[in-house]
């Protein structure tokens, strides 16, 4: 199931990945810009099926590595195997203006294009309706779903989402959350979300990592049941430590003797 993106510098073998139990390994990663690493011997492993948050401040190569595991950047050092069938969305829904809803789903697959096959995937974010729709007459919600769609009917083993939900306001992004929850545990692919908000990663992961100085510095499991809520016992005590991680205080609570 896994396949290998070689680095422009011959990559280092990595073990056996298709035993299944694993739906991505990262070994000795490397990506520099201009002499500097961004990405400095990173190790990952993502299991088939687990939702995995990735943390960390500003400008720390969050979307770098998500690139590189979307195979989108490939000058790199070290391993990294990720399965044939993976889908990415971004902050932005790139979707093409001339181009009518349903042919932006399809956009790149190979084939013929079946309309139908995208208005099922259109059909499961609730944009079944917006099939034929120019992409300028869709909300920004709407559009982020499109772009959602357009992953899916890839029919993903493994779904990267790079702040799919950052410019949506408040509302719309609770809904945003919890249509990518329904989808993955519909549809149980790997699914890694960077994100710059500790709530979200402790709504959604089943683990959370903070990325700094070029690694995976810190991950901690979400053993939270679902459907969670931000009052949740445990969610304070983790979403605390997340920020300690992050570099970040709490505020102290309204009211508190400091
Ligand atoms: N194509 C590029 N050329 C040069 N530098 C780059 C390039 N892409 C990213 N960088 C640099 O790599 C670093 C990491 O960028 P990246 O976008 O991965 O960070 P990020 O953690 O996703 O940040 P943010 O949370 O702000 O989106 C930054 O210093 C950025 O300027």
């Amino acid at each position: 199931m896994a396949t290998d993106i070689p680095g422009q510098v011959s990559p280092t073998t990595a073990g056996p990945v298709s035993d299944g139990a694993v739906a991505v390994r990262v070994e000795g990663l490397t990506r520099a810009f201009d002499g500097r690493p961004v990405i400095d011997r990173l190790d990952l492993t993502l299991r088939p099926g687990e939702f995995t948050a990735l943390l960390g401040r500003s400008g720390c190569g969050k979307s770098t590595l998500l690139r590189v595991l979307a195979g989108l950047d490939r000058d790199i050092e070290g391993t990294v195997l990720v399965p044939k069938r993976r889908a990415v969305a971004f902050q932005a829904p790139r979707l093409m203006p001339w181009k009518r809803v349903w042919r932006n789903v399809l956009l790149g697959l190979d084939g013929k294009p079946q309309r139908d096959v995208a208005e099922g995937a259109l059909a499961e974010v609730g944009l079944g309706h917006r099939s034929g729709a120019w992409p300028k007459t869709l909300s920004g919600g709407e559009a982020q779903r499109a772009s959602l769609a357009r992953a899916l009917v890839r029919e993903p083993d493994l779904l990267l989402l790079d702040e799919p939900f950052g410019a949506l306001d408040a509302l719309t992004r609770i809904k945003a959350q919890r249509l990518v929850a329904e989808l993955w545990q519909r549809r149980g692919c790997a699914v890694l979300l960077v994100t710059h908000d500790v709530e979200e990663a402790l709504l959604l992961a089943d683990r959370a990592l903070v990325m700094r100085d070029g690694v995976i510095a810190y991950e901690t499991p979400v053993a939270l049941d679902r459907p969670r809520a931000v009052g949740d016992p445990g969610f304070a005590a983790l979403r605390s430590r997340l920020l300690t991680e992050l570099g970040v205080d709490e505020p102290v609570p309204t009211g508190a003797v400091a």
